[in-house]
């Protein structure tokens, strides 16, 4: 008999992946130039090629362990229905990148209207040259002190980290208003697919956040621990009101969810989300980078749960080995430091994502290949660890866990 896979549903950070939401990094890429490369939160232009080879072993590597692989880009194709949504979506995209604002709108708007489907899709994520449109006329005194910068409307190089503009919780989602202006439309895709995707409307998730909650939250800072808790990162990237909001939403929804631990990390680059220096690979056992962790194992970390009036009260803990045993009823558990805590692979293999492991299933993870010390210490404990290349990939700044949106874990 076949199996019925539910459209969404996780609740675990290392049940079995059974679907996930890939995104083959494309022509974006190949749109960094010095000029916008550091605003676009990137510190290197990757080699496309390449890049796309490994992104494709990856989506192999999941593939042959019975992971289904779908693509953003296949699922915003298909949420787009007809004219209307097309020119809604179209509207959005000038809207969020301030073009509506332009006296070139017009054309622009009419450029867009021209594509089909899958051409749309495709510029709104490659971004739109200035050569792109034939009767550009220098209208404006923008257009005149920026004629040097080739773009209309900025590429989204960042697509490919799919963690990060949405994250499903439970059977229902948080569709986020992004910190950074380089990735703010990114979560635009996921806001259509839930309205209008065929598969993802009819069904009844609910949006614990929406994208226009005024305060940021990124998916790599979401680790759905278990059906009982979620952790989530105060870093860079999250805001301590949009998770206080999460929480209130969630805990009151009548779930299984009955905590919220958020976890304070250095607000900085290699840091951006907690999943950089903190994932789960087992029942028991995480990966952490030894630099979030103050003087004996110090840290800020708070626990949200309701009480009996059902308002939510916050308290405050110290250690996260201690925390999270007590929120996963586990007497002992293992934090498995990233290179080993060595004061040179440390650094090196968290700047390349060597914490950032993505479990397939309970004990087994994908991460990148160049993290030797991290990947040997893994094992040691247990961990099969399946490497994928990495030499373009990580130039991103994220590893496996980024790079994958789990829609469905058994
Ligand atoms: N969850 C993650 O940590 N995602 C990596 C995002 C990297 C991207 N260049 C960014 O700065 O947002």
């Amino acid at each position: 008999m076949e199996k019925t896979v539910k459209s969404l549903h996780v609740t675990s950070e290392i049940g079995k992946l059974e679907r996930v939401l890939l995104h083959r990094p494309g022509k974006e890429i190949e749109h960094l130039i010095p000029s916008n490369m550091e605003r676009l939160l990137f510190d290197d232009i990757p080699f496309l090629p390449t890049m796309q080879k490994e992104h494709d072993a990856f989506a192999a590597a999941l593939q042959e362990r019975g992971t289904e692989v779908v693509y953003l880009e296949r699922l915003v194709e298909e949420s787009i229905l007809d004219e209307v949504v097309k020119g809604e979506l179209i509207e959005a995209f000038l809207k969020e990148s301030k073009n509506h604002l332009h006296k070139g709108y017009s054309i622009l708007r009419e450029y867009l209207d021209s594509l089909d489907t899958p051409s749309l899709v495709k510029k709104l994520m490659e971004g739109v040259l200035k050569k792109d449109i034939n009767h550009h006329q220098k209208l404006q005194l923008d257009d005149l002190i920026s004629a040097h910068y080739p773009f209309y409307i900025d590429p989204l190089p960042n697509l490919y980290f799919t963690r990060d503009a949405a994250a499903v919780i439970g059977e229902g989602l948080t569709i986020h208003k992004m910190s950074t202006s380089a990735r703010k439309r990114e979560s635009l895709f996921w806001e259509f697919i839930m309205k209008y995707h065929p598969n993802y409307r009819v069904h009844s998730h609910p949006q614990w956040l929406k994208r226009n909650y005024p305060f940021a939250l990124e998916g790599g800072d979401i680790l759905v621990l278990s059906d009982e808790v979620i952790a989530i990162g105060v870093s860079e990237r999250t805001s301590a009101r949009a998770i206080e909001q999460l929480a209130h939403n969630l805990l009151l929804a009548g779930t299984s969810y009955k905590r919220v631990m958020a976890v304070e990390i250095p607000k900085k680059r290699a840091f951006m989300h907690l999943d950089t220096v903190f994932t789960m690979v087992d029942r028991d056992k995480f990966t952490i980078h030894p630099e979030i962790e103050g003087l004996n194992g110090h840290m800020n970390i708070f626990i949200l749960e309701l009480d009996r009036e059902k308002e939510v009260q916050i308290s405050r803990r110290s250690n996260l080995s201690e925390a999270l045993k007590e929120v996963l009823h586990l007497p002992e558990i293992a934090l498995i430091p990233c290179g080993g805590g060595d004061t040179i692979f440390s650094p090196r293999e968290q700047w390349n994502d060597g914490s950032n492991t993505l479990a397939i299933a309970p004990g087994v993870v994908i991460t990148y290949d160049r993290n030797q010390v991290t990947n040997e210490l893994l094992a040691e404990y247990g961990i099969e660890v399946i490497e994928v290349p990495s030499a373009e990939l990580s130039r991103g700044r994220g590893g496996p866990r980024c790079m994958s949106m789990p829609l469905v874990r058994s």
